[in-house]
């Protein structure tokens, strides 16, 4: 496939590797504002920054390019791209994370929300570890974790960053130098502790499932998300 890679960051670079390595050419590397046409592209694919990719996918969309998406922070816009898509007869997926590990993490996380929801002595919380130059906290994949906990989970009606009050799921958010991704769910009693995580040791699941994502999509039309190209849950 043509690939047109929105956002040539850290995330950029490392696909533009896996995508290459999978025989696909890439025709378009911006880190700014797309100046040029994007329909040289079979495919796009956006890891750009919170303000820029509803305008990037967008753009996608209208000229009839299938677009993922792994840009976090920019999801208060995620049901107008939906809507945009079904209007155009688009393809798009978007997922706070592209990789295998994360995806299998996030249905262990609804089976044991499911399991604890009845256990009023634990209380729960979700730690995000990502590294300094992260623009957005908490992490998209640590919200994600905690929507699947209010679904599934009897206590909960929202989540907060920092948050400490009933019925709200705290999330933490830190900073550390070149920590790719890690989180972890704990539930904690008086008497014990059971966690769970999933620690990222590099980049490279979230863009080879970002890839595999573009590959799955190039010839679909319709709003999809992981679930359905891993065919996992
Ligand atoms: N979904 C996932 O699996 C996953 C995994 C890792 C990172 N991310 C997310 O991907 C995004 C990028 O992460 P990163 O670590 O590569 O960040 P980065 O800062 O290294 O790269 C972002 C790049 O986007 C560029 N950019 C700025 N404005 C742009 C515009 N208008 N159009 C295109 N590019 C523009 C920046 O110049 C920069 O090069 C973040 O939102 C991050 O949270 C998601
Ligand atoms: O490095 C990042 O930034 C990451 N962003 C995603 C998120 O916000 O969940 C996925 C993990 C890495």
């Amino acid at each position: 496939m043509k690939i047109a890679l929105l956002g040539y960051g850290k995330m950029g670079k490392t696909i533009e590797a896996i995508a290459l390595s999978r025989g696909h050419e890439i025709v378009i590397k911006t880190s700014e504002a797309l100046n040029s046409e994007i329909t040289a592209a079979d495919i796009a694919i956006d890891f750009s920054i919170p303000e820029a990719a509803f305008t990037n996918i967008s753009n996608c969309i209208n000229h009839n390019i299938p677009v993922i998406s792994g840009t976090t922070g920019w999801l208060d816009n995620y049901n107008k791209i939906v809507s945009l898509c079904e209007e155009k007869k688009g393809a798009f997926i978007y997922a706070s994370n592209f990789s295998l590990g994360v995806n299998i993490f996030f249905e262990l996380n609804k089976t044991l929300a499911k399991m604890m929801s009845s256990l009023k002595d634990y209380n729960v919380d979700i730690e995000e570890i990502h590294h300094t130059q992260k623009l957005d906290a908490p992490s998209g994949t640590a919200i994600s974790l905690a929507e699947d906990i209010i679904e599934n989970h009897n206590n909960f009606t929202s989540w907060k960053l920092d948050g400490n009050k009933d019925n709200v799921l705290p999330i933490t958010a830190k900073r550390i130098e070149n920590v790719p991704g890690t989180h972890n769910i704990t539930y904690k009693s008086e008497v014990d502790t059971i966690e769970i995580n999933h620690i990222a040791h590099n980049r490279q699941g979230f863009a080879l499932g970002a890839v595999i994502a573009a590959e799955w999509l190039h010839g679909k039309t319709g709003v999809y998300t992981m679930k359905d190209v891993l065919n996992i849950g």
